[in-house]
């Protein structure tokens, strides 16, 4: 099976085409990173089914995403159990009441039935979720390891940008009333916390490596329908230390997994009835066309021959209520397909 990745950055009209007919590689952590070049997929947690992936291409096409790109599947319902989400919730609840974990983020999936999916139109797939999410990192690769994922998700986890490296909490989330932009003052405290604990969390993995970034004030982000808080991060790497040993201590983050880091993930793994496989994970360049730029693998879903499964979660902590938080995977789900069938009328100097 010929493996290829379509990437687009946020902001840009352009977007490159990776291809390879050959095998691809994959590599035994993320620190082995170091120095390699290709389109790196990385899983929530690497095991022999989920292997970091490099797409080391053989081909490199640029080109630019067709205007108004629109893409139509037929109307289906997500199939979902609400039972299933609910028990795992509690027992959520229980690691988070009992101390074991002071946030765990929870995640769950949910399928849809789709008629098979040619390579021509997965390509204009991609193309129509570049148009309806301009300021998102757009993906849609596959590869005999992951199969085909489609990803439009606003989480940078390490980015080289305008000669610096730059990183973000973005954690919390609020759906916007009338598609308007929640204010910073109408966040609950446990919003705020959740958001909290990721940006401690940044600060810390990055004080370990000696670097003392430059902070910027914790603000809104509209994606979408709905809110974030977020907290960006810029940083110098310091002599002799490598991207792998960066992304080894920044993922996964408390914005994916929990705090502390081990006892969440044990908890995930124990109580999520689904693999995450790459959700979660992260995807994106790794010193292609000169450049580092990756994402956390959210707001994405699998491309399956005949269905499409789709991976959310959010974060939760001792004070958290179950039905407010399936509205929050259900708005989250509902994210990748937003505007996907109608001409995108978000512009690029916009929000989304
Ligand atoms: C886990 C997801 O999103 C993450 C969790 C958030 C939260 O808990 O509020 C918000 C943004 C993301 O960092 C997801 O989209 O599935």
């Amino acid at each position: 099976m010929p493996s290829f990745a379509y990437y687009r950055l946020p902001g840009k009209r352009s977007y490159v085409r990776l291809f390879r007919e050959g095998a691809v590689g994959t590599l035994p952590s993320v620190e082995e990173a170091d120095g390699r070049a290709g389109f790196l997929i990385a899983p929530f947690t690497p095991n022999e089914t989920t292997p970091i992936v490099l797409l080391e291409p053989e081909e490199v096409r640029e080109g630019v995403v067709p205007e108004g790109a629109t893409f139509s599947l037929p109307a289906a319902q997500r199939s979902e159990n609400r039972e299933t989400y609910g028990q795992a919730f509690r027992a959520m609840q229980q690691v988070l009441r009992t101390g074991q974990c002071d946030k765990v983020v929870l995640a769950r999936t949910a399928t849809m039935p789709i008629p098979p999916l040619s390579n021509e139109a997965l390509e204009r797939f991609f193309f129509a979720a570049c148009a309806a999410h301009p300021h998102a990192f757009v993906s849609l690769f596959q590869t005999p390891q992951t199969g085909c994922w489609l990803v439009a998700t606003p989480e940078r986890l390490l980015t080289h940008e305008n000669g610096a490296w730059q990183t973000m909490a973005l954690a919390g989330t609020m759906a916007c009333a009338d598609g308007a932009c929640v204010p910073i003052n109408a966040w609950s405290e446990k919003n705020r916390r959740e958001q909290r604990l990721v940006a401690q969390y940044v600060r810390d993995q990055l004080s370990q490596l000696t670097i003392e970034p430059e902070e910027s004030e914790t603000y809104v982000r509209k994606v979408g329908a709905i809110c974030h808080l977020e907290t960006d991060f810029r940083f110098l790497l310091p002599e002799g230390l490598g991207v792998g040993a960066v992304l080894s201590r920044l993922h996964p983050t408390p914005a994916v997994c929990g705090v502390p880091t081990e006892s969440a993930r044990r908890a995930i793994l124990a109580c999520e009835p689904e693999p995450r496989r790459y959700y979660a994970g992260f995807c994106g360049p790794l010193n292609l066309l000169h450049e580092t730029r990756l994402y956390v693998n959210l707001r994405c879903l699998e491309v399956m021959p005949s269905l499409l499964r789709f991976h959310a979660g959010g974060g939760l902590l001792p004070e958290s209520n179950e039905e407010d938080e399936w509205l929050e995977t259900q708005r989250k789900m509902a994210a990748p397909l937003e505007h996907l069938t109608a001409p995108s009328s978000a512009t690029l100097s916009g929000e989304e």
